[in-house]
């Protein structure tokens, strides 16, 4: 058995058939960060919520994807950094990572896929019940759960279902003959393969990459995409690329894998230029698609492609007259990460039992106007707001800023720190709507970014923000100096 599937499902703790009731205000399908905010959320407003799991309390991020993926990048990150400090260095006798270290580290941090130890208690502190069954949706307001053990038990909610099941990696059909490693293995993985290929250049494809490389996998990263970290202004993957390239790491874009199979050795995979590769393993990492096994059919809805699409409080929008069914997290398709299953759905469901309007932290966060991401790489990469593509879709005029993302402070912390990158775009009236910094610290700097945005703050504004000497907030007076204030 692959390390991603081993774990115990607890079968004889949190049944169905121990409810005390069988009605709830609020019943989530899906313990993931999503399904656990929400039901604390209401919790804590003052109304009860069952969350049913059919895997691990906790769902992907603690377990297979954000903790372990971010585990297995930090030790080289430490020893990288240890490595650019004179009087630091001499003391480090090798600079590679000890990979099984590193692999303990991950179980002892994910307490080895046991969700008993802290992800049960710390959900049922908020108040939730918690039951572990696969649930589908039977009628309105009800949900049938399907225990390990013994039979179905019908639930009902009074005032909301929220489907809150998360997302799977798409493993394309021309590749499963090779049995590839999804994203959740390589999370799990307890050996490194000699050589690695990546299909996917996207979070996963990069993240892995570095992490791999790290380890002493020879890295083979092939995309589609003509960039890496397509989703994000192109100058973040070209930086990206240099360095994995610098770490070993072979790139080939506007590349795909068409077919791959099985082998003596490992896989062989075949690429769109007709290139044959092989490779220990193959790990794809080419998108993901919402988890939709829990009956939208049986009330005679589709989920209309990929996602759940819902409208701007997260109620789904797939059929008239729906006030109670919600899609909140990676299922919903709006925003893929861990941090953006927001409060919406959770204000929205209060209100309404309240008899109030939503709170307008719903229309902030429901368009994504300042919904933050930050990809592990090294550099690491961290955005908000519009990137100039997104802009130029929407039709939105923006003034581009540039400076590179190294200071005094950088240069006192680290005698090798790169130029970096850092980019504002601000809108006609010099507002600002999107920002994006690749280099060191760049995944708390981006915050401030996220503060002046949702606050709708000018460049005028932002020039009294001034940052302490010397640290690598500096990044921003380098910003504003390049506007011209
Ligand atoms: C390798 C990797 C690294 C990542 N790193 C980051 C990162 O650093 N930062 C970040 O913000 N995001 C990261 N992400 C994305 C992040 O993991 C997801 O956005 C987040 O986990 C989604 O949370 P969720 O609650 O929507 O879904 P999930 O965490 O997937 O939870 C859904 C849960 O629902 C359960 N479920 C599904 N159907 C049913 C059913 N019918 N009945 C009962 N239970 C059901 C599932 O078993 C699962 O436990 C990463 C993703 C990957 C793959
Ligand atoms: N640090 C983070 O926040 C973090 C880390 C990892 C994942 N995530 C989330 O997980 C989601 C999924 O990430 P992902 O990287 O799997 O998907 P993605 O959609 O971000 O990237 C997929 C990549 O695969 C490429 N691709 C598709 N088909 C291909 C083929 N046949 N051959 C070669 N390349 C192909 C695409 O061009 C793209 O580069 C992301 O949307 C992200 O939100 C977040």
């Amino acid at each position: 058995m692959r390390p991603s599937q081993k774990f115990n499902l607890h079968p004889s703790t949190h049944s169905a058939k121990d409810l005390e009731t069988k009605t709830f205000d609020v019943i989530c399908i899906g313990s993931g960060w999503a399904g656990r905010q929400l039901a604390a959320q209401v919790c804590k407003a003052g109304f009860t919520a069952l969350v049913v799991e059919k895997e691990l309390f906790g769902g992907d991020c603690p377990f297979w994807a954000c903790v372990p993926s971010k585990v297995l990048l930090r030790s080289q990150d430490a020893l990288d950094a240890a490595n650019a400090v004179g009087g630091a260095k001499e003391r480090i006798l090798d600079a590679k990572v000890d990979a099984n270290g590193v692999f303990a580290r991950r179980d002892v941090i994910t307490a080895n896929k046991d969700d008993t130890q802290l992800l049960v208690p710390m959900t049922e502190a908020t108040g939730a019940t918690l039951v572990r069954g696969q649930a589908k949706l039977a009628d309105v307001k009800n949900v049938q759960i399907a225990p390990f053990e013994g039979e179905p038990v019908e639930v009902e909610a009074r005032l909301a279902v929220a489907i809150c099941s998360g997302s799977e990696a798409v493993i394309p059909d021309g590749v499963k003959a090779a049995d590839p490693w999804t994203p959740r293995d390589a999370t799990s993985a307890d050996y490194v393969p000699e050589k690695l290929i990546i299909m996917g250049a996207g979070a996963v494809g990069c993240e892995m990459a570095t992490a791999y490389a790290g380890f002493g996998s020879k890295v083979t990263l092939i995309s589609s995409s003509g960039s890496l970290l397509p989703s994000i202004d192109s100058e973040a993957g070209t930086i990206v690329r240099k360095s994995l390239e610098e770490r070993g790491v072979v790139v080939k874009l506007a590349t795909k894998v068409t077919k791959a199979t099985r082998t003596d050795y490992g896989v062989e995979a075949v690429l769109s230029t007709g290139e044959k590769l092989s490779a220990s393993e193959l790990l794809v990492a080419s998108g993901r698609k919402a988890t939709l096994d829990f009956g939208l059919e049986k009330l005679g809805l589709s989920s209309h492609g990929t996602h759940i699409p819902v409208n701007e409080s997260l109620c789904v929008k797939t059929f008239d007259g729906n006030d109670w069914l919600y899609a909140v997290g990676d299922v919903n398709g709006k925003a893929p990460f861990t941090h953006s299953a927001s409060r919406i759905a959770g204000n929205a469901i209060i209100a309404k039992a309240r008899g109030q309007t939503p709170s307008n932290i719903t229309l902030t966060l429901g368009d994504r106007k300042a919904i933050p991401q930050v990809t592990f790489t090294s550099p690491i990469v961290a955005s908000v707001g519009l990137t100039r593509k997104a802009a130029a879709t929407k039709g939105i005029q923006v003034r581009q800023i540039t400076a590179p993302a190294k200071t005094i402070g950088g240069i006192l912390h680290s005698d090798t720190i790169a130029d970096g990158w850092a980019q504002w775009l601000v809108d006609e009236e010099e507002r600002l709507v999107g920002a994006t910094i690749v280099g060191t610290d760049a995944a708390d700097l981006i915050h401030a970014s996220t503060v002046a945005i949702v606050g709708g703050m000018k460049l005028e504004q932002m020039v009294h923000a001034v940052p302490c000497f010397p640290t690598m907030s500096e990044v921003y007076l380098g910003l504003l100096e390049a506007a011209g204030y």
